[in-house]
């Protein structure tokens, strides 16, 4: 047990088994670390699963009381927690500091880091090592990289050294200089060609994919031609899982988000207010009060 779940256990007794020792992926009573054996199980099943980003120890500890059964360390940290403007700028270093952190906050969720821009391109071996510093030094249970056919020879060494991989095809944020941040596979051309990528990252070993901000009935269709789950995001209800960056959801993220969004709560608001309030209670000499005072 990790010391952040040693802290609030009570909660979760019960024996381990199958899928974090519950039966499904979301909802599992168990406490074992979910694996990419139980990800393969559940699109057997044809069980549908949330994954939600997560950037640090606390917001991860959280996802993981939820049950939410896999985290991405996603290189949307770039934006999200780090104050950079796209996720190009991240280095492996800091998805290493971040993804040891989130792997720190969790006990059940199997943990997915993304190797960031410039950090696999040059070619598979540079992808094995970046991959391993993760894997080592992190602690993550997987690593995720953008690219179809033209990552498939960085898929099939990290899977043959015993890395699993969560591939990522459609609109590949790494590539916001060349493509933009446009919907993919419209047209029959493209419909083909992402067709290909999702076939090209199976066939390399990947053993999940993302499927970001492509056409519904597309990725309906990826998703019954693959053997592996198919995980979307602005992709339709058709997947087998869907992801959100987890401050987007949250009602975090400062700025834009993108229209797939859903926002479950206003976290800004509630944490802007309960700021204003203490800065109240400074200037006005309400805070602190005498039982916030020692003698
Ligand atoms: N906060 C946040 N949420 C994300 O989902 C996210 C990130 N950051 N950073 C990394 C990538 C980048 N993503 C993006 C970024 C922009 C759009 C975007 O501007 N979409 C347009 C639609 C474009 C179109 O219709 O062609 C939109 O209006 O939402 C989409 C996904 C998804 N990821
Ligand atoms: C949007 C998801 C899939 C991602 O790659 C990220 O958060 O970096
Ligand atoms: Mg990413």
């Amino acid at each position: 047990m990790t010391q952040l779940s040693a802290a609030r256990s009570g909660a979760s007794g019960s024996t381990s088994g199958p899928s974090g020792g519950g039966k499904t992926l979301y909802g599992g009573k168990g406490t074992r670390r979910i694996t990419v054996r139980d990800i393969a199980t559940a699109k057997e099943r044809g069980e549908k699963w949330p994954m939600l980003t997560a950037y640090d120890a606390m917001t991860a500890s959280v996802f993981d009381e939820a049950g939410i059964p896999v985290m991405l360390v996603g290189d949307s940290a770039g934006n999200c927690h780090l104050g950079y403007e796209t996720t190009v700028p991240v280095t492996l270093d800091e998805m290493t500091m971040l993804s040891a952190a989130v792997v720190r906050g969790t006990s059940r969720a199997l943990i997915v880091a993304d190797l960031p821009f410039g950090s696999y391109q040059e070619g598979p071996v540079q992808a094995l090592r970046s991959a391993t510093r993760l894997v080592k030094e992190a602690g993550v249970g997987a690593v995720k990289l953008e690219g179809g056919e033209r990552s498939h020879r960085q898929i099939e060494l990290l899977a043959e050294s015993g890395i699993p991989v969560m591939a990522h095809i459609g609109l590949t944020p790494q590539s916001v200089n060349t493509m933009g941040y446009r919907v993919q596979g419209r047209g029959e051309e493209a419909a083909q060609q992402l067709l290909r990528d999702a076939k090209a990252v199976q066939d390399a070993g990947a053993f999940a994919v993302v499927l970001e901000l492509v056409p519904a009935e597309l990725a309906g269709e990826v998703t019954r031609a693959l053997q592996i789950p198919t995980v979307g995001i602005g992709a339709g209800a058709a997947t087998d899982a869907q992801v959100l960056v987890g401050t987007d959801m949250l009602g975090l993220t400062s700025g834009r988000v993108p229209k797939f969004v859903k926002q479950y709560a206003d976290l800004r608001a509630v944490m802007r207010g309960a700021a204003e309030a203490f800065a109240e209670d400074v200037v006005s000499g309400t805070f602190p009060e005498e039982s916030h005072s020692v003698h």
